[in-house]
């Protein structure tokens, strides 16, 4: 378009002005005749011009209409086009007129308008679009332009954006109407939230997420890359991820790995990594190409997670369950790993294999006197002095509390078994270095049992081998023993008998039986010792010898002392209620386990109360070996019981090889000297016995302590115990154990008659 020409006429002015030159000098007819003529014809030029400038309207006139139809096919082919809709909004009326451009029937674009008088739009969005056309009013924004939610024709809600500004003013300038375009947004908004979604999630992925080129140079990265890496994004964007790549493999790891991604679009793989700061961290990589649909580039997209927690967590895990974390030896899972293989080895080469089963003797006393603390420390050192006498070569595995094992490979017969069994043993005689400052002596049992000779798996070589060590600790601890057919029925009653033991209490199986005392010097009955019966449902009758080692071993005979000593107490006080004696003492057996534990003193000062007795009325009775082998703790307890006014017996005295020097810094007040040498104390040939029973009597009585002859069977022996002055005689020859009735009827008449009834036909309990 440029400026507006001027209309040119279609005459050149050389013609309009010849004709007026003609005529110029004509006279007066000739003047009027020339005058109408150029009238007419002046007339006429006018009337052609009109005609010219009415035709040449018409012509502008339809070019202007042409243009005009064409901007607005136009208009609505750029409102089709760009899906916008047309729109005026009268804000006194609040009337929305829409316009749009669709295809009519003539595949041409048609404009459909409709008035809206109600326009809806969403409620949550309302107060954002009075917002923004509020500062488009007031001039803050040069458009209005919105993002919000209308009703539409469907009368679902959707999204469009709308842009607009006024077209009407009033007089004073207000604005009347506004108008713009506006479009559905739906699928924009859409694919922006999902977008958004996608970024979030990147965003906040554990895992990094890294977009490298084809070169392997950094493109992309989340927040995760850089926590798991060390590195800012800026630091490696545009950088090679080797990077990234520490020590722990070799380069051709790395370069194998791009290769794999270049030919198959996709590697997946463990990878070592170094972060910023040097330190290494396992990740567990998953890599696949892209094409980029914009550039058409090839990227790789690399996703890591740090399994390094979960790789040590498994290690750990994996070691838990092969290793004991206390002494690091191979635990029972692993131990019986081991043997299975070496089974096969030992059956591929014709060659025996030994199993040592190995259990630290009275470790449960150690434990439970000196502390858990000081058992771990015991039960490392015993690790140690195993691994040092069995060599390097050799599985030494512990398979539970002080319980190890031994496997010997490749042996010849089981003498060899043996001999290193025995090295075991001696080496056990020096004292295991604890720390510093303690020292402690532990003796092992043990066990063996032979492959192929025992047994051909490993559960049932661990079985034998255990068995046998039982048999070991039977024959007195610190021994070895190999595995015999013969010992399974052992093992077998042993685990029946322990479980009918557990149950024997509330099966109301066990009982207690009494046997007199008897005082030599006055013939009085001063005391009746408390012996344990045990009537089994299942099993019988069976011997305290058998099932009250059973209760030590099992830490049941905790619960069987509590109620022996209840139980005696009740008996005694319901004697003295029926008139026995009130100086008559109840005397009871206490194991290790009971006096290692704090409570007892406690426990028997309650037995007491309960049953109205004063102290004075029990003993207690301990063996030689209990107070020798707890000798630390020993004096501490016995002088709480003496505190309370309660006497102690050494039971079984002469056995045990102590000294009376050492007994007499405890506090005792009695000797009971073992059945063994009573038994020879009146045979013509065994002077030894009546010897040692004779000094032992008198060194008592100088330490002011009263003897006890226990096993009295004959009265020679009674009249030698009698001679020698021994304080009191206890045995068959005096009454067997009575059950508590059969006791009360003896000692009642006993106070009767003068002195004791040699009761030799009593009823044994
Ligand atoms: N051959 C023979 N034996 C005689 C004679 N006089 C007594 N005896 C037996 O010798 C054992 C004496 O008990 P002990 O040395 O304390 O030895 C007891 C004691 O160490 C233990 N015991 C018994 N009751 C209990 C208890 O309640 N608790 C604990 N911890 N141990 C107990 O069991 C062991 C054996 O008890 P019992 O079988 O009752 O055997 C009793 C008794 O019946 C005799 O003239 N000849």
């Amino acid at each position: 378009m440029g400026a507006p020409s001027t209309p040119r006429s279609p005459w050149p002015a050389g013609l309009l002005l010849a004709p007026l030159g003609v005529h110029a000098g004509n006279d007066g007819n000739g003047i009027n005749d020339g005058l109408i003529l150029l009238l007419a014809m002046l007339v006429l030029l006018l009337a052609w011009l009109a005609l010219e400038v009415h035709r040449r309207r018409a012509r502008d006139q339809q070019a202007h209409l042409r243009l005009l139809q064409e901007r607005e096919q136009r208009l609505r082919l750029a409102l089709w086009a760009s899906n916008e809709l047309y729109w005026q909004f009268d804000l006194r009326a609040r009337t929305l007129e829409i316009t749009r451009a669709a295809p009519g029937q003539a595949d041409d674009l048609a404009m459909h308008t409709v008035l809206d008088d109600d326009p809806r739009i969403h409620p949550d969005d309302l107060p954002g679009v009075r917002d923004r056309l509020v500062a488009y009013l007031r001039g803050e924004t040069p458009i209005f332009v919105s993002e919000h939610r209308i009703r539409g024709e469907n009368g679902q809600w959707q999204w469009m954006r709308a842009r607009g500004r006024a077209i009407a003013h009033d007089a004073a300038g207000r604005v009347l109407r506004l108008a713009g375009t506006a479009r559905n947004i739906d699928a924009l908004r859409e694919m922006e939230s999902q977008q958004q979604i996608a970024a979030e999630v990147l965003r906040n992925m554990a895992e990094s997420v890294a977009v490298l080129d084809e070169q392997f140079k950094f493109v992309a990265a989340n927040p995760a890359f850089s926590r798991m890496s060390g590195y800012e994004l800026e630091e490696v964007i545009g950088k090679d991820t080797s990077l990234l790549n520490g020590d722990r493999h070799p380069p051709e790891f790395y370069q194998q790995a791009r290769q794999a991604i270049r030919e198959h679009a996709s590697w997946s793989g463990e990878m070592w990594q170094r972060r910023k700061d040097g330190r290494d961290f396992l990740c567990a990589m998953q890599c696949n190409a892209i094409d980029d649909p914009g550039t058409r580039r090839r990227l790789y997209v690399l996703v890591t997670s740090d399994i390094t927690e979960r790789r040590r967590i498994e290690h750990e895990l994996r070691y838990l369950a092969n290793y004991d974390p206390l002494t690091n030896l191979p635990n029972r899972t692993q131990l019986t790993e081991r043997l299975s293989h070496a089974i096969v080895q030992a059956r591929r080469s014709g060659r025996r294999l030994a199993l040592l089963f190995l259990d630290l003797d009275n470790f449960k006393d150690i434990n439970d006197s000196q502390g858990h603390a000081t058992g771990d420390r015991v039960l490392r050192a015993v690790a140690r002095r195993l691994q040092d006498v069995v060599g390097p070569g050799r599985t030494v595995a512990r398979i539970s509390g002080d319980e190890f094992a031994v496997v010997l490979e490749d042996i010849a017969d089981g003498a060899e078994a043996d001999q290193c069994a025995q090295r075991i043993i001696e080496a056990f005689e020096a004292p295991l270095h604890l720390d510093d400052r303690h020292e402690a002596t532990i003796s092992p049992s043990i066990g063996i049992s032979l492959f192929p000779d025992h047994a051909q798996v490993p559960t049932d070589l661990l079985k034998h081998a255990d068995t046998a060590m039982y048999r070991a600790k039977r024959g007195g601890k610190r021994g070895h023993v190999r595995y015999l057919q013969e010992m399974e029925t052992d093992s077998r009653r042993r685990a029946g008998l322990i479980a009918a033991l557990r149950r024997a209490i509330e099966r109301d199986e066990l009982h207690l039986a009494y046997q007199p005392e008897l005082r030599l010097a006055d013939g009085r009955i001063a005391a009746v010792e408390a012996l344990l019966r045990w009537d089994s449902a299942e099993h019988g009758s069976i011997a305290p010898d058998e099932f009250i080692p059973l209760a030590e071993e099992t830490g049941l005979i905790v619960p069987i002392g509590e109620w022996v000593l209840d139980a005696a107490c009740r008996t005694l006080a319901g004697w003295r209620r029926a008139g026995v004696d009130p100086r008559l003492k109840v005397s009871i057996n206490v194991s290790a386990l009971q006096l290692l534990r704090s409570e007892l003193p406690d426990a028997v000062a309650a037995a007491l109360r309960r049953h109205g007795l004063p102290a004075s009325a029990l003993e207690l009775e301990l063996t030689e070996s209990v107070l020798m082998d707890n000798a630390a703790l020993a004096g501490d307890r016995l002088r709480a019981f003496r505190d309370l006014g309660v006497s102690i017996a050494v039971d079984d005295f002469g056995t045990g090889y102590s000294s009376l020097s050492y007994l007499h810094r405890l506090p005792i007040n009695t000797l009971k000297i073992d059945k063994a040498f009573i038994d020879g104390i009146a045979s013509p040939d065994d002077h030894e016995d009546a010897t040692i029973t004779t000094t032992v009597i008198a060194m008592a009585r100088t330490l002011g302590l009263q003897v006890v002859a226990e096993g009295v069977e004959t009265a020679a022996q009674l009249a030698f115990l009698q001679r020698n002055a021994c304080d009191i005689a206890q045995g068959y020859w005096i009454s067997r154990p009575l059950a508590a009735d059969a006791c009360l009827r003896f000692l009642l008449d006993a106070q009767a008659g003068a002195g004791a009834r040699l009761d030799r036909a009593g009823a044994p309990a």
